[in-house]
């Protein structure tokens, strides 16, 4: 689950060498041979795989969903003769056309030693971390309280509507519905086949239990965890905001208690799943100004990212064709930058006249490019 310390349970496994993740460069054939050029212009961009700097995630249900081909899915891994293809994309959870379409693609050989793991966490607290992250951001500019008030009401609004299942997107708020989604799941893959661990255990002074767990469930012992993905938030929790939430949450939470206790009476569960426990409420501070969070300054990644999106977008056909795919794209900015200065491209043209720079300087900067 999202924000739920799946970086850290992913980078545990990468670096036991014996667990591979989705490949950047499969996930970029994939798209090459079949024209899948919009896909690279999907936020977060599908086929980020370690090559591109989202290691765990190809966020391939999140585009195919869309676009459709759900079915090339299994080629964005490379055939290995040994070891165990991983990936954490943190939405699929929550996502639930996404459990659906990955039964109906997982090759029938390979779908009984599917393995799936749950890290879930405090649903509030899960829901503070994203806000946290879209303002660093930029995405989200106004207080936690307004934004989680706006999120009650769009849940109130849309869930009287639309069931649960046919939610999409899924609301972030309605993420934190645990029950909901691992009852989903369970409609199409073993509860057998889904491990759930608590956030609030897994990563602490049961650490060694979590591992023993996770070596017993995938038959590979993860690495010691770090703490990875991890921001000090600007502001803290507001008490009033904090108590909506924990109200809003608590039946469903009351649900998956009840879920995880019958499933582990009647002998559902997997036999590695440590006793789930309860998920503490966070802390919270009753002295939070009611103002808008000051937002990060933007890193140089994000300026050039900002600088360079609307640029490469309308030229993404050229910058492949000079940088030979993927090199030379907003998502990856730093080379788009790069582009730009070595192209002395001033980002300011208009369409045409950076078309017709980039095909006049572009076998030199290719030489160029290739000499360092
Ligand atoms: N070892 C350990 N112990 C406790 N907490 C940990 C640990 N590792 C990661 N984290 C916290 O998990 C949050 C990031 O989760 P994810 O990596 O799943 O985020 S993401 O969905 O991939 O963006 C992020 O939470 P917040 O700091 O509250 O934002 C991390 O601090």
């Amino acid at each position: 689950m999202h924000k739920a310390g799946t970086t850290t349970l992913a980078e545990a496994f990468f670096g036991t060498g014996r667990v591979h993740t989705a490949s950047g460069a499969c996930c970029r054939a994939v798209q090459r041979t079949r024209n899948l050029t919009v896909a690279a212009k999907s936020t977060p961009p599908m086929c980020g795989a370690r090559e591109l700097g989202w290691p765990k995630e190809s966020h391939f249900f999140d585009w195919c969903l869309e676009h459709g081909r759900c079915e090339d899915y299994p080629l964005v891994f490379r055939s290995r003769p040994a070891g165990s293809n991983m990936e954490a994309t943190p939405r699929m959870l929550s996502q639930p056309r996404a459990a659906e379409a990955l039964a109906a693609v997982m090759p029938p050989s390979i779908r009984p030693a599917a393995r799936f793991i749950i890290l879930l966490r405090e649903p509030t607290s899960r829901l503070f971390s994203w806000y946290n992250h879209q303002v660093r951001a930029g995405w989200v500019r106004s207080p936690f309280a307004t934004y989680a008030d706006n999120q009650l009401h769009e849940w109130r609004m849309r869930s009287t509507r639309t069931a649960f299942a046919a939610l999409d997107p899924m609301p972030d708020i309605g993420r934190g519905l645990y029950a909901q989604s691992v009852l989903h799941w369970r409609r199409f893959w073993m509860r057998k086949a889904l491990l759930l661990l608590n956030y609030h255990t897994a990563f602490s002074e049961m650490a060694a239990v979590s591992r023993a767990a996770l070596e017993q469930f995938t038959g590979v012992r993860p690495g010691l965890f770090k703490r990875e993905n991890s921001f000090r938030a600007k502001s803290s929790l507001p008490c009033a905001a904090r108590d909506q939430l924990l109200r809003f949450y608590s039946p469903h939470n009351e649900d998956l208690y009840r879920m995880v206790r019958q499933d582990a009476f009647d002998g559902s569960s997997p036999e590695a799943e440590p006793p789930f426990g309860t998920l503490p409420p966070p802390a919270c501070s009753e002295f939070v100004t009611n103002s808008t969070p000051t937002p990060t300054p933007p890193t140089q990644r994000q300026q050039n990212q900002q600088q360079c999106r609307p640029f490469c977008d309308s030229h993404s056909a050229a910058w492949r064709t000079l940088w030979g795919g993927g090199k030379c794209s907003w998502s990856t900015c730093e080379g788009c930058a790069h582009c730009l200065r070595e192209t002395k491209v001033r980002p300011g043209l208009g369409p045409r006249r950076v078309a017709n720079h980039v095909a006049s300087v572009g076998t030199r900067v290719s030489v160029q490019m290739t000499k360092s």
